[in-house]
């Protein structure tokens, strides 16, 4: 009897590759699948659903040979040396017009990298991102591929069926030229940094700031939720509170030290959006406020330092959980204002050509950052592919203009009783900055050209300028 034929292949067993596949399983595919740790691919096996055709291999050979033309492999092993490294191990195994697919978090010049080098073999590479974290690999995450347009067809009915739907449609689609996959991949998480530290700041206020308590804070995270401020952030933030430590009559998230950790891509779009010159300080702010984070030892002593106790907020408690709720509502809009505006830019100056209204269209389900807001933008991007920026849109400015008092009061407030809280406030400076026809830049020109000779432009005539300035 013919050996049985597989029809995709998955390299890293880990939370991802295991629920992503084991999720393709479910869609009636047979899948085979490697990790070099043994335990994995057993507890794989052991995790199908009864009456699907799922395989684990204890190697690469075994799996690559049962695998039907031309092979579909993806891996999912972390980002970097890793990924080179399964490369190199396949390289020996595959064929010509096969297909090697990065789902991980890789750096999107490791990628384009990659695509060069494997394109020269004969071999399709793919830079595709995931998002929605371990329950949404097994459910139905949002997928971001982009690059060899010769491939995707191939591999585009297996990601559409495991894909979340949202009205029906598949959370994924091609997103772009070369790496525009990861690329999009990354900015998502970069949004996703600045989302995630926009509500710990407001969680801050009203918990250490307006004393509100942890049932009181699952509440009010879960009215949002229902609000306009609808997301899975805000849901499994109010989730959060309700948490029992296992080892104390605690709560956990009273347990959890203050320190946040990092896998790189939050600092990857802070890094290329400075390299390409597109203002995101809310998404720059986040990156920073997790390094200030992990200076633990440093920060108790400057607290001691600087007796930087909170002050307690006497706005009555109703009227402030508004007021965070609108700043909140605005930082968010802000968040992604800014990575859009990013990837717009990059879709140029990278020769990525992003659809933009596809990449919101994708977010709208599956994925981290999903949020009832994503509808919006898929409409708007629908109506005008080419906006630079979601605040020049009217709807956008009149939802905004809704919720700016109250960002300037709770930042008032913030600032007044020393609560950090750079998000926020970094959020309205972006946009009182990007709303000004008039800044103060003219005297930056002025200074740049009195110490180094570097020129100004004139408001009144064209031209480029320098002065010989008075000592
Ligand atoms: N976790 C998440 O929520 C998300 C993660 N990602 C990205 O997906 C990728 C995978 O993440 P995740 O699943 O969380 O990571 P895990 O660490 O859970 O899984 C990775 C697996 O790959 C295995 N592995 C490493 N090197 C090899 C190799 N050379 N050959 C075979 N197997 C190997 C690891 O084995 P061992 O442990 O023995 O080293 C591990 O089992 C990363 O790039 C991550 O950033 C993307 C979206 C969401
Ligand atoms: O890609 C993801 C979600 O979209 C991963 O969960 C990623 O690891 C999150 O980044 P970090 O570990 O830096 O917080």
């Amino acid at each position: 009897m013919a050996a049985q034929q597989f029809d995709f292949g998955m390299i890293g067993l880990g939370v991802m590759g295991r629920n992503l596949l084991l999720n393709m399983a479910d869609h009636g595919f047979k899948v085979i699948g490697f990790d070099k740790d043994n335990q994995k691919t057993t507890a794989f096996e052991a995790a199908a659903t009864p009456g699907t055709t799922v395989k684990g291999v204890g190697t690469l050979e075994e799996m690559v040979t049962q695998l039907s033309a031309p092979r579909r492999i993806m891996m999912l092993v972390p980002a970097g040396k890793p990924v080179d490294d399964v490369i190199e191990s396949l390289l020996p195994l595959v064929q010509q017009g096969d297909i090697i697919i990065d789902g991980g978090n890789s750096h999107y010049t490791d990628t384009l990298r990659r695509v060069t080098y494997l394109k020269g073999k004969g071999i399709h590479f793919m830079g595709v991102g995931v998002s929605g974290g371990e329950q949404g690999a097994r459910t139905g995450p949002s997928i971001m591929p982009g690059g060899d347009q010769e491939a995707y067809p191939h591999v585009q009915p297996m990601l559409e069926a495991i894909a979340a739907k949202v009205n029906g449609e598949p959370c994924v689609a091609h997103l772009g030229k070369g790496a525009a996959g990861h690329y999009v991949k990354m900015v998502h998480n970069g949004i996703e940094y600045a989302i995630m530290q926009l509500i710990s700041e407001c969680y801050d206020l009203l918990h250490r700031g307006a004393g509100l308590n942890n049932d009181e804070l699952h509440q009010v995270f879960d009215s949002w939720n229902k609000s306009d401020l609808q997301s899975f952030l805000v849901e499994i933030t109010a989730d959060i509170f309700l948490q029992q430590d296992d080892k104390t009559p605690q709560r956990l998230i009273d347990v959890i030290l203050d320190k946040a950790g990092a896998k790189g891509t939050g600092k990857w779009t802070s890094q290329d959006a400075m390299e390409i010159g597109v203002p995101i300080p809310t998404i720059d702010m986040s990156v920073t406020m997790r390094n200030i984070s992990s200076l633990k030892e440093e920060r108790v002593k400057a607290a001691a330092l600087y007796n930087t106790q909170a002050g307690k907020i006497s706005t009555p408690k109703e009227a402030f959980i508004q007021q965070v709720h609108d700043a909140l509502y605005f930082g968010i809009l802000i968040s992604y204002t800014q990575g859009l505006a990013l990837l717009h830019r990059a879709s140029t100056d990278l020769d990525m050509q992003i659809p933009m209204q596809k990449v919101v269209s994708v977010w709208r389900g599956g994925c981290i950052i999903r949020s009832s807001l994503l509808d919006l933008f898929t409409k708007i991007y629908t109506q005008n592919p080419q906006l630079e920026n979601l605040l020049l849109n009217e709807q956008i400015a009149q939802l905004l203009q809704g919720k700016e008092q109250n960002l300037r009061t709770v930042a008032a407030i913030a600032t007044q009783n020393k609560f950090a809280a750079g998000c926020l406030l970094s959020a309205l400076s972006y946009f009182d900055a990007y709303c000004s026809s008039q800044l103060p830049i003219n005297l930056v020109q002025a200074q740049r050209d009195y110490f180094g000779a570097h020129t100004y432009q004139r408001i009144d005539q064209p031209g480029t300028f320098h002065t010989i300035w008075n000592k």
